[in-house]
């Protein structure tokens, strides 16, 4: 049986039911309080907070509570080994008397639904994402709990690029509590691109969205719960998303005149986005291609030509030089109700600073993780507002290396070839590599091509901005997520 700490000095809260029944075969008396709180005095002291509950059945004479209990280090769930996990627990409780069983069946739901966890899910299963398995773990480890937890699942498999962005945008949003992927960060991304272009993008930004790490990239997932203490894994995804907290978080706007593309995890450009998309063509190798073909880019060392301009949050006003700028103004058109068009906020007559380049590594992030074991900005918080800036200009090759060996905690930042900040608003102005000026490169966001540049790498993905002039502008706390606090 599993015990939860006590805490015997604080006033006992009001209890709400009480009665003798048998615990696993022992008789208690087994009491709930008014905070949700199960307690059994008998041959030993258990209690079970209801948080930890995800539903209960009746079997004849018997309740049985399907819960969830903390775990501590020891066992490895999927990998990790940082912080907590949760395991699936079974308690079986049995009132003496058929009345007392009722009683307690009607108050266990009644404060189940006060919890206002969500009932009705719409689930997409990215089949083709990371590993190819996310059919394997929504039917292992993300349906039974959610069956467990009696909520209703709509689940659609995506087909194609885009699929989850097409349903996101003509969703009937009253059907659902929120949405689930089961998927890497590409998905997630789609469904807030797709959210953010309905007409009733206000009301469609509310509706949360839960992650399952199912993709190649689980930063989001990994950010959320490492930010709470608990271990990156499919369960635990699901049992947050099951107890229904949500918290927000910035959307950044990234645009090109009139293109727009939102995004919730990062930008890249330069060593980053080359490593990123161009080790897609040794996919066979796992997720061994991304330092296989980091330590290529190393040796074979690009820099390219540009400028970056930002406006530094408080504290980083003396990061780079003053700089004037002219920023793409949308025009004033009636069609805006058509979505969102990004932050209202007038940036131009603020004081902007710049950088300017040979650059080897421009990098923006939102959240802390870009995947589950890349802290890349250990300062980023989900909704303050702004971007978290990484840039890397003249750097040996060696002090290269240790850096890449350094994003796995976030150390990287500290570094002296490292410019680390946070901005509000900021503007990329990409140019050519500087031993080969007829050669650009690639701008990433959130996993995608956003541009590419004449005689860069090609790929299938068609890119949907220019190789020129992007500004990026950051919403507070505009998209909402699941999140287990
Ligand atoms: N059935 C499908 N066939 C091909 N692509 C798909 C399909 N369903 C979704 N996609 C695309 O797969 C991409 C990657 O998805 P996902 O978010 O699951 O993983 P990821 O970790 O971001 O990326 P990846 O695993 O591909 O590196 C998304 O851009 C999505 O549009």
């Amino acid at each position: 049986m599993d015990h939860e700490p006590e805490n015997n000095q604080q006033s006992s809260p009001a209890i709400i039911l009480k009665d003798i029944a048998l615990l696993d075969d022992y008789h208690v008396m087994m009491t709930l309080t008014a905070e949700g709180e199960l307690q059994s005095v008998g041959y030993e002291r258990w209690s079970l907070s209801m948080k930890n509950v995800l539903g209960f059945i009746v079997e004849g004479k018997q309740i049985r509570l399907k819960a969830v209990v903390k775990r501590d280090g020891g066992g490895i769930c999927c990998g990790d080994s940082d912080g907590f996990y949760f395991a699936r627990k079974d308690f079986v409780i049995e009132p003496l008397y058929e009345d007392a069983k009722d009683r307690w069946c009607y108050k266990l739901r009644q404060f189940l639904e006060s919890l206002g966890r969500p009932k009705r899910l719409l689930v997409f299963v990215n089949p083709f994402g990371g590993k190819k398995s996310a059919r394997k773990v929504f039917a292992k480890e993300v349906k039974p709990l959610l069956e467990d937890a009696d909520v209703e699942l709509d689940v659609r498999e995506t087909k194609y690029q885009l699929h989850a962005k097409e349903i996101a945008k003509s969703m009937d949003l009253s059907k659902y509590d929120g949405i689930v992927c089961v998927s890497g960060d590409g998905v997630l991304v789609e469904v807030v691109n797709g959210m953010l272009e309905r007409a009733d993008w206000r009301k469609a930004v509310k509706l949360p969205i839960g992650m399952v790490p199912a993709g190649t990239g689980n930063g989001m997932i990994k950010s959320v719960l490492d930010s709470a203490g608990i271990r990156c894994c499919a369960r635990s995804a699901t049992i947050s998303i099951i107890q229904g907290h949500t918290r927000s978080v910035d959307v950044a706007t990234i645009s090109q005149g009139t293109t727009k593309f939102f995004s919730v995890l990062m930008l890249a450009w330069g060593l980053v986005a080359d490593i990123d998309i161009e080790s897609e063509k040794f996919r066979w190798m796992g997720s061994a291609r991304i330092d296989f073909y980091a330590l290529q880019r190393i040796i074979c060392l690009r820099q390219y030509n540009g400028r970056v301009l930002f406006l530094p949050a408080p504290g980083f006003e003396s990061c780079g030089q003053p700089a004037s700028i002219s920023l793409y103004k949308d025009p004033p058109v009636s069609d805006k109700v058509l979505g969102y068009q990004g932050p209202e906020t007038k940036f131009e007559d603020l004081e902007w600073r710049e950088l300017k380049g040979p650059f080897v590594s421009v990098w923006l992030h939102n959240v802390p993780w870009g995947a589950e074991d890349t802290l890349a900005a250990p300062n980023a918080k989900f909704s303050d507002g702004f971007l978290d800036l990484i840039v890397v200009r003249n750097c040996p090759k060696l002090a290269l290396l240790s850096l890449m060996t350094k994003l796995s905690d976030g150390t990287h930042v500290q570094s002296p070839y490292v410019a680390y900040l946070k901005v509000k608003a900021f503007v990329l102005e990409p140019g050519a590599r500087i031993d080969e000026l007829d050669k650009e490169g690639i701008i990433d966001s959130d996993g995608e091509v956003l541009a590419r540049g004449r005689r860069s790498y090609k790929c299938d993905q068609k890119a949907l901005m220019s190789y020129d002039k992007l500004q990026i502008t950051v919403d507070q706390g505009l998209a909402t997520l699941f999140s287990p606090e």
